[in-house]
């Protein structure tokens, strides 16, 4: 029997995909050893994320165990993969996306460079024109505190204080956000990228400067106009499949009026609602 109404049936189905299948892509990338390697997803339209299950292996995911949860980090009983329990970081997870309604998917890894990094307190620097493309400047580090101390809000604050859609956690790993999954996935698999290429370079002897701070903004611009662009062009391609939108002019279909450097949820191609709660009672 379903729990909820249709559509958020189809979207749950389709986030329980797309989590389940960009696992595969932390393991491919190097970025995930034994259960460790965390993909969530919000589910558009609903206050519900999905996120792999605790101390499963990875070849083993898929979308049927993949775990539904609510923004509280409850598990939504009489679902696929209710059985098992959510990976340790879901009460983390629920607490960005209760911070943002941008965040619309978020990983956590432990991959090795970036770790490196978080060990030694230090933020990966701007370098690289693709870490001032990616992450705006340098990605910070979350500094090390209690196990008691509130993860979440120090991630979300650190988060909100810079233009990096990733953090650093000193003593253990790195978040990354993004406004679907597969966008946290991508800055993940690029921030690994970054942290090996400045090891790299300075394993070979090499001392570099950060790249000057207006050139990283310029940079920084110009990708984020692209993206608007490339949104504009999606939502056209959208609305002209569902045929509600007869023009193929791309500046005139942003409701939202989308800025920054994620796009909302709902921006891609699920319903606007998603402040409606519809778990059934
Ligand atoms: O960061 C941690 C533990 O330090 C966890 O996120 C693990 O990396 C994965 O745990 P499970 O998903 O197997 O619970």
């Amino acid at each position: 029997m379903n729990r909820f109404e249709p559509r958020i049936e189809v979207a749950v189905a389709r986030v329980r995909a797309d989590v389940a299948r960009l696992h595969k892509l932390l393991v491919r990338g190097g970025l995930s050893t034994w259960t460790s390697g965390v993909v969530s997803g919000r589910v558009p339209g609903a206050d519900l994320f999905v996120i792999k299950p605790s101390g499963l292996d990875h070849s083993e995911l898929a979308p049927d165990n993949m775990v539904l949860v609510d923004l509280d980090g409850q598990v939504v009983e009489g679902t696929p993969g209710a059985e098992l329990l959510p990976s340790r970081g879901a009460a983390i997870h629920a607490a960005l996306y209760r911070h943002s309604p941008e965040i619309g998917g978020i990983v956590h890894t432990h991959s090795p460079y970036a770790t490196a990094f978080a060990l030694r307190g230090e933020a990966v620097p701007v370098l690289s024109t693709t870490v001032a493309d990616e992450f705006g400047g340098p990605v910070p580090v979350v500094p090390y505190s209690t196990p008691d101390a509130d993860l979440a809000a120090d991630v979300a604050a650190t988060l909100d204080a810079q233009p990096s859609r990733a953090v650093l956690l000193e003593r253990h790993g790195a978040y990354t956000v993004g406004a679907r999954a597969r966008d946290a996935v991508r800055a993940a698999v690029l921030l690994e990228d970054a942290a090996r290429a400045v090891q790299l370079a300075r394993a070979g002897g090499a001392d570099i400067p950060s790249l000057d701070a207006h050139d990283v903004e310029a940079i920084r611009a110009r990708r984020l106009s692209a993206d608007a662009a490339r949104r504009d062009a999606e939502r056209v391609a959208e609305l002209a499949t569902a045929g509600s939108y007869p023009t193929s002019r791309p500046g005139n279909t942003r409701p939202g009026g989308e800025t920054g450097s994620w796009t909302t949820p709902d921006s891609n191609g699920s319903t606007p609602d998603n402040d409606v709660r519809t778990r059934t009672q």
